[in-house]
Order: structure tokens, then sequence, then C-alpha cells
């Protein structure tokens, strides 16, 4: 059955999402799959070759009771200078030691966070046809909809299918289901303040003015990317993997899930898996951070791992520069150190990581000097 051309809130012809790198025909989306009567192992196809998610060359941290660093935004812009240093300084550790933190107190409302992933399960639960609207064609389309990451490239698919929109500078999204799009536009926004609330109190935790870093990449028309993903139950779920190791391009990751958990972020060498205080934030570092801050704040390394009877949805927010923003480290980082990266036009940076494998920090390795 054809495709229908995509339809949005506002027109996709803007000259700065335009390009010429086509989408390939999305396979089935792996919810068809895992519903599918008969299924009682996965595809060669999904099975991952490296082994398990979970004994693949790292082991999982035993550690039992994991201290996560927490930062408590209504903290950092209470206006007493005290409690903001303290949270400037606990942002910097978590950045420099974690590249990971939860955000709590944070003023997005609970019930706006639930509302916005009920959008996004119904939006999963519509037919195959319906979502194929949205498919896509070029890889910074500003509306896409598909399965794994970026199946040209890939030899095993990931058990994921997705849902990607850009939502700043311009707001793009769906028409349906009804009543979604309202509820994400004013859950981005939420998300967006809180956000460049947490770029000043990093801009200062580097030692560079609180409105550095914003004004540095542009953020007044920064990229923000309304991300959701959904995992199946999946029937070997030692076998098959929900997203494999990678940094996220952006500069700071804002993430959400429907009360399943499936993240394992990796800390000195083992992974961990991530639960989290409910209504909090998931907040992972990006490639933009660790350019900028010329390698002082590393991208996190993160994946997802499956289950067999549940299934997981989460959001993840990313947020960086304006797409024609050359991202370099700030020259104040680079007085005493040489710096450690080549600048890269944020652009281009994101559609080399679309247009490869999703593994590592493939596109960051080509940047470093
Ligand atoms: O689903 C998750 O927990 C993580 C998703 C993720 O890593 C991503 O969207 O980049
Ligand atoms: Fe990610």
């Amino acid at each position: 059955m054809a495709a229908k051309a995509p339809q949005n809130s506002q027109s996709s012809n803007e000259a700065s999402f335009t390009n010429n790198i086509p989408v390939p025909k999305t396979k089935m989306f792996v919810k068809s799959l895992a519903e599918s009567p008969d299924l009682i192992s996965i595809p060669s196809s999904y099975a991952s070759m490296t082994g398990t998610p979970n004994t693949e060359n790292q082991e999982l941290s035993e550690e039992p009771e994991v201290k996560f660093p927490t930062i408590d935004f209504s903290l950092l812009t209470s206006g007493n200078p005290d409690q903001r240093s303290k949270v400037v300084d606990e942002l910097a550790k978590a950045c420099e030691e974690w590249g990971f933190f939860m955000v709590i107190n944070h003023e997005v409302p609970e019930r706006l966070m639930e509302a916005v992933i009920d959008g996004c399960r119904e939006f999963f639960d519509l037919s195959d046809e319906d979502k194929l609207e949205f498919e896509g064609k070029h890889l910074l389309d500003p509306i896409r909809c598909g399965t794994s990451f970026n199946t040209t490239q890939e030899k095993v698919f990931y058990w994921r299918d997705y849902v990607k929109t850009f939502v700043h500078p311009q707001f793009f999204f769906p028409h349906t289901p009804q009543g979604f799009s309202e509820i994400a536009r004013e859950y981005s926004k939420r998300t967006r303040e809180v956000f460049l609330g947490i770029v000043e109190g990093i801009s200062e935790s580097l030692g560079l003015k609180a409105h550095g870093i914003y004004k540095t990449l542009n953020l007044e028309s920064g990229i923000q990317i309304f991300m959701s993903n959904l995992y199946p139950p999946c029937p070997q779920p030692e076998l098959a993997q929900g997203l494999p190791p990678h940094s996220d391009h952006g500069f700071l990751t804002f993430l959400t899930q429907n009360g399943v958990d499936g993240l394992q972020i990796q800390h000195n060498g083992k992974w961990i898996n991530v639960s989290p205080i409910p209504n909090s934030f998931l907040v992972n570092t990006g490639d933009q951070l660790e350019i900028l801050s010329n390698g002082k704040y590393k991208s996190l390394i993160h994946r997802v791992v499956l289950h067999r009877n549940k299934s997981r949805i989460s959001l993840s927010i990313a947020n960086g520069p304006s797409l024609d923003t050359v991202v370099t480290p700030a020259p104040e980082l680079t007085v005493c150190q040489r710096p450690a990266y080549a600048g890269i036009k944020y652009k281009d940076f994101l559609e080399l990581q679309q247009s490869n494998n999703l593994y590592g920090k493939s596109v960051l390795d080509r940047v470093r000097i």
C-alpha cells in the first residue's frame, strides 16, 4: 500500500530542514511483529551478533543501591546565591563524573508528563498504514516515524519503533491522534525552560558567563527534537537490543518513560540500570557538550535492554545548537589546553549521525584532533 505524503502542523519546506539523503522504506514496525500470534523467537535479523546485551564485553554493576546525582531545579532558580552555587557545583560533578543526572522539582506538571506519554502510546497504537504517513522522505525531514535506527546501514535491527519530530525553533507534529500535538507542544515548551535553566548552571560550572553557552550555541533558534521510542515485549530479550551503546548528538537529552525501566548507562566501565525517581527527568550529556567543554564533560554512553512481557515507552527530548552553529571548544577553555576537537557545523554532525550506524561515539571520533 502506498504511503501518503506526510502532513504536519506546519509546512515542511523549510530550507534548513531539507537535504537530499533519502530515507529507505520502513521495514515492518516491530510492534506488529511482536503482536504476531505465533511469535516464540525473534527473526535472525534482530539477533545481536556480539552476544547478549548483559554479557557483552562489560559487566553489569553489582552495586545494590546506586546513588545517582540528583539536581534540585528549584534550588538552582530560587534566587538564593548560596543554594545556586551549591547546585552549580553538583552539576559540575555530575557532568564530569557521570554525564548523567536526575532533575527533580522542575515544575513540569506530573499530569502533563503522564499525558504526553499517553499520547505517545496512542500514536504507536495507530495502524501501520496510519503511521507510515509520517515515515518521512529525507533524513532531516521534520517528522519521521520508523523502526530500528537506520535500516539501510544495519545488519541487525533494533527492537524499537520511533516517532521523531522537530519541535523548536519551529514546531512540527503529526496531526493524529487527536489532541496529541497540543500536549506535545506544551510539554516541549516546558521542558525547554528547564533545559535553558540547566544550561545556565552548566555554563557557570565551566567558568563561563551564565548566558555564555546560550549565545555561543545560538539557543534562541536551537534545535529541539521530540523522540518517542516504543520497545514492545520481546520473546528473546537476551538476544535482541532495544538500542545499542551510543552517545546522543545534541547538548543535553531529557528523558522520561512509562514506568518501565530499560535504560542502562555506562559508568566507570560498567553498565548500570537506571530506575528514575518518579516525576524526574533523566538528563544525559551529549556530543556537543563534550566538544564545547573540550572534553571536560564527556557525552554519556547508554543503551536500552528489553523485557519479555512488558512494553516500554520512553520520550527523549534532544536539545542542541541551531543547525548552522559551528560548535568548537569554548575559547576560554583552550587558553591552557589545546583544543581537542575540530569545529563542526551541527547540521553536518546531525546528518553524519543519522546516515550511519548508531554505535558508540562514531561521529564524535571523526572530529577529535
Ligand atoms: O529509551 C531510552 O531509555 C533511551 C533512548 C535513547 O537513548 C535515545 O532516544 O537516544
Ligand atoms: Fe540516546
